[in-house]
């Protein structure tokens, strides 16, 4: 039976593109094709600015989705091939599925240091969260590589293990952060120890009754959907022992080798002992044998229990390229033009599986997140629709600012336009305002003209920066009161 859409993927690209071709068109099938026995619903959406927006996730059985809109059919199986000649998509379970339009939303696997390695683990889905988890409470030590958004959020939860983090950079965070905001928050997180957190869930598992016993042994080895803001809340993320925080930065090295342990003890090389913690206590010693032992780029070797390599993301192109000849982006994702079409006929693509190839605003850029999932989701369903009704549709505004709310080391942070001056060469200027423990305002400026900004704490800021970023107002007449506290600077646009 051919249906007239077919969305691959249910993470939040593909469920959101679903939702909204059901919507627009109630009375043609709609089928969703997914490798996960879970979809990922997006709940509680709230628009919070013109640009800014907050949701939860759920994730939930795909009935729960069939059930809100009688018009989706989700069949979960893994498309092992597509045939865009004759508009055909395979299935692991045998079948094939013919479709008018296709959208591809198959995410992103997790760019390994050292792939196939056991004691190298990435972090993506339910699964390897747990399986992570699982591992975390008999070790004593482990490491971190990368410097982005899940390491960033790791150093912060871990507890009960030495953690050493291994960096590229001279400062921490470097994909959200510069080297001013990353010791703002260094600050914060080396005093961690004595802090009251606050527990805020946003992430809620409602999967009653999962089918994850009833998983055959190709499912478990397939993807499942990206985790979200706030993933590690329902997961207590602690190591074998009785300590709050204990972490130490390596900066500007990378990993050199991997060695097993017989290996190691062959080569004769000395290891290090993990730098007295700040806690007081040796928790282990340079005596200790582990599982595995890193060399980093700087010389020195740390052994631990395992590794985790938190570098990054790579588009789940694979299972779609055999027999067909698409235009991939230089990170390796479909490439996209304005209205979400890959290089071939009928053939879309959302979310982290894609790269974005259309002209940009000067204020937007891709990043592989949640909140970008859901946009580019919702309106490739809508290009599909105007392409399939001959009507033509004006690129989203979501796309015209980049904007990101989350939480790193229990601060909130605003993420505005050309956050980290990327693209504006050595023509801005940064503008700067910080209360130590409290709040950081940067915003870039260029040609008095506001770029991009990073808010953390509870600044306050984010609408009327946003503004000021879309409206592209010269602001030089303000000057330094544009980030002076005791100024009100609503009231002078109001
Ligand atoms: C640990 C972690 C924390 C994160 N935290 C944040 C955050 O705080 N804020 C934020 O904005 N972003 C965050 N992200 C990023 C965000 O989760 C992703 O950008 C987003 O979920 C991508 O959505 P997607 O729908 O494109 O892909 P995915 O969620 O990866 O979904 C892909 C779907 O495709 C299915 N699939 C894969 N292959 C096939 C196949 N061959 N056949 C059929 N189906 C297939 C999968 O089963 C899955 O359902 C985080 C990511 C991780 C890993
Ligand atoms: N709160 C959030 O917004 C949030 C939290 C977690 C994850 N995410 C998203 O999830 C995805 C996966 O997260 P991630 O942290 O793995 O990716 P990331 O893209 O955020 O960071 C990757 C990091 O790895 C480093 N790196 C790359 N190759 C390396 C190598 N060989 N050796 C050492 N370092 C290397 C990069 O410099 C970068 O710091 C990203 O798209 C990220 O944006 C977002």
């Amino acid at each position: 039976m051919e249906a007239s859409f077919v969305v691959v993927g249910g993470g939040i690209a593909g469920v959101t593109c679903a939702e909204q071709l059901a919507i627009t068109f109630p009375s043609e099938d709609i089928l969703l094709i997914t490798a996960s026995p879970v979809i990922k619903a997006v709940t509680n959406f709230k628009q919070v600015s013109k640009v800014l927006e907050e949701f939860d996730v759920e994730e939930q059985p795909s009935s729960m989705l069939e059930n809100r809109l009688p018009n989706i059919r989700v069949i979960e199986s893994g498309v092992k091939q597509l045939k865009s000649e004759e508009h055909c998509i395979f299935t692991e379970d045998g079948r094939q599925h013919a479709y008018k339009k296709l959208c591809l939303c198959a995410g992103a696997k997790p760019k390994l240091i050292s792939e196939g390695n056991p004691y190298v683990l990435g972090i993506r889905d339910t699964d390897s969260a747990q399986e992570f988890q699982k591992r975390l409470t008999k070790a004593k030590r482990i490491m971190i590589i990368g410097n982005g958004g899940i390491a960033l959020e790791l150093v912060y939860e871990i507890e009960g293990c030495e953690v050493i983090w291994a960096i590229k950079d001279k400062a921490i965070g470097n994909t959200f952060f510069d080297a001013g905001a990353a010791e703002f928050l260094t600050s914060k997180l080396i005093s961690k120890k004595s802090e009251a957190r606050i527990a805020q869930k946003r992430t809620r598992y409602t999967v009653g009754g999962s089918k994850k016993e009833a998983r055959t042994k190709a499912e478990s080895e397939s993807v499942g959907s990206a985790l979200g803001p706030d993933w590690h809340e329902g997961l207590a993320l602690k190591g074998a022992e009785e300590f709050s925080h204990s972490i130490h930065i390596e900066t500007a090295c990378e990993v050199k080798k991997l060695y097993l342990q017989e290996e190691f003890k062959k080569t004769e090389k000395q290891s290090v002992a993990f730098p007295k913690a700040h806690h007081g206590k040796s928790v282990t010693t340079d005596e200790e044998t582990w599982p595995v032992y890193v060399e980093l780029t700087s010389g020195k070797i740390y052994g631990c229990d395992f590794l985790v390599s938190a570098t990054g993301v790579t588009p789940n192109v694979e299972p779609f390229l055999q027999g067909n000849n698409f235009d991939l982006g230089e990170d390796g994702g479909l490439r996209v033009d304005d209205q979400m079409r890959t290089s071939l006929p009928d053939v879309y693509a959302a979310g982290d599986i894609c790269t974005a190839c259309w002209e940009p605003s000067p204020v937007w850029q891709q990043m592989r997140l949640w909140t970008q999932a859901r946009q580019m989701g919702w309106y490739a369903a809508k290009c599909m629709a105007a392409a399939t009704l001959g009507e033509s549709i004006d690129m989203d505004f979501s796309f015209e600012l980049f904007a990101h709310v989350t939480k790193f080391f229990n601060y909130k942070v605003v993420l505005l336009g050309k956050y980290n001056a990327q693209g504006l060469g050595a023509n801005h200027e940064l503008m700067l305002r910080c209360t130590r423990g409290q709040e950081y305002v940067k915003a870039i400026m260029q040609n008095g003209r506001m770029m991009g900004a990073v808010l953390i704490g509870e600044t306050d800021l984010e609408e009327t920066f946003e503004n000021l970023i879309l409206n592209q107002m010269d602001l030089s007449p303000y000057g330094k009161d544009l980030l002076d506290p005791n100024i009100d600077i609503e009231d002078y646009f109001d």
